[in-house]
């Protein structure tokens, strides 16, 4: 069986840098960041299409600064919906495959349960609304596509929520953080090796055409508070020998409304997995071991 070229956008953002790692031994990877390709450039986009010939295009690049998508609503469309329309278009016609990254915030949050696929988006944020924009133009292009909607993602590589903690509980003797909104924390790695076990599926598939793709939600088991969250990174950053200055206990919980931001996150991020077990017999762990994962990889490279 011959390998395929899979191309990778956003190559130094958290899921792009564990992409590269994670189907490097799936075919011939072409990874790329904003100095080979902006992505706010249809021509390049296509260009840099028509030069790999891809099989595969994997899309992690993102705009993802929620907060200050409310100001640079320009760009987060360029980038959220525009660009993947862009690689729909080619994807489609060139019978490859599109997997790409969508979000709990294309959620209002207002469910009680779980959301799956099968519930109405309706995002409160120009971030949510621009993603959605995002996944509206793959469906619409009819390209082979996989769209992965996930959650709260952190990582060693890039800026995140677990980062941030452990930076605060240095420095600060007191910390309040959100503590009625739930979802389930996902690490990059986890994603990363998702893409790869899909993409892989994919590519032994006798017939490609009749593969189920479609959008499915990829998040980690089990559910948390970012108040819950970020006393388990505590917890589990002390018995590995970090030094903070707030305990666990330290931590208070607040009302969403108590953390102004200017806009808000939803209350409820829940995103059932079902559909991604039945479909490809896939389970993925509980959220506690992603987080004890990349706690342990920055606890060795601050080691070093
Ligand atoms: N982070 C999260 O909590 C969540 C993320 N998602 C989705 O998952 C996907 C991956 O997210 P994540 O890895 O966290 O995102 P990051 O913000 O870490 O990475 C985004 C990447 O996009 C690249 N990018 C931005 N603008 C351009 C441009 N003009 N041209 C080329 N590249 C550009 C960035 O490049 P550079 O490094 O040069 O800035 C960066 O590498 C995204 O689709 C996101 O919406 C979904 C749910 C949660
Ligand atoms: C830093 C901090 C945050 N918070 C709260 C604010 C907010 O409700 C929550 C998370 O804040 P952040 O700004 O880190 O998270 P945010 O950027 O909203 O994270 C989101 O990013 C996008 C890209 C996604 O797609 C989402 O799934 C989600 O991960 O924690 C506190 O309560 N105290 C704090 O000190």
């Amino acid at each position: 069986m011959t390998l395929p070229v899979i191309l990778i956008t956003g190559k130094r953002g958290q899921v792009g840098f564990e992409l590269e790692r994670s189907l490097a031994v799936l075919g011939h990877v072409v990874a790329v960041g904003r100095d080979e390709c902006d992505l706010t450039n249809t021509n390049a986009i296509f260009s840099l299409l028509e030069r790999i010939q891809p099989n595969v295009i994997v899309n992690p690049a993102a705009y993802t600064a929620v907060d200050k998508a409310e100001t640079e609503v320009e760009l987060a469309t360029q980038l959220n919906a525009t660009t993947p329309a862009a690689l729909a278009q080619w994807t489609a016609a060139n019978d490859a495959l599109l997997v790409h990254y969508s979000t709990d915030y294309v959620f209002d949050g207002r469910k009680s349960g779980w959301y799956s696929e099968d519930d109405t988006p309706y995002p409160q944020s120009i971030y949510g609304k621009t993603k959605l924009a995002g996944e509206n133009a793959i469906q619409a292009s009819n390209c082979r596509h996989l769209i992965l909607r996930t959650a709260w993602v952190y990582g060693v590589h890039g800026d995140n929520f677990l980062k941030t903690m452990l930076r605060l509980m240095k420095e600060r003797e007191a910390l309040s953080i959100v503590a009625d909104q739930i979802g389930s924390p996902t690490s990059a790695a986890l994603l990363a090796d998702l893409t790869a076990q899909l993409v892989a599926m994919y590519w032994r598939t006798a017939n490609r055409a009749s593969f189920a793709f479609g959008t499915y939600h990829a998040v980690a088991e089990g559910e948390t508070s970012w108040h819950e969250y970020a006393q388990t990174i505590n917890r589990l950053a002390t018995q590995m020998g970090w030094a903070f200055r707030v305990t666990a206990d330290a931590i208070t919980p607040i009302p969403a409304h108590n953390y102004p931001t200017s806009t808000q996150r939803p209350a409820n991020s829940r995103l059932a997995t079902t559909k991604l077990r039945t479909s490809f017999n896939l389970t993925l762990p509980p959220w506690q071991q992603g987080v004890k994962q990349v706690l342990t990889q920055l606890r060795a490279g601050a080691q070093q």
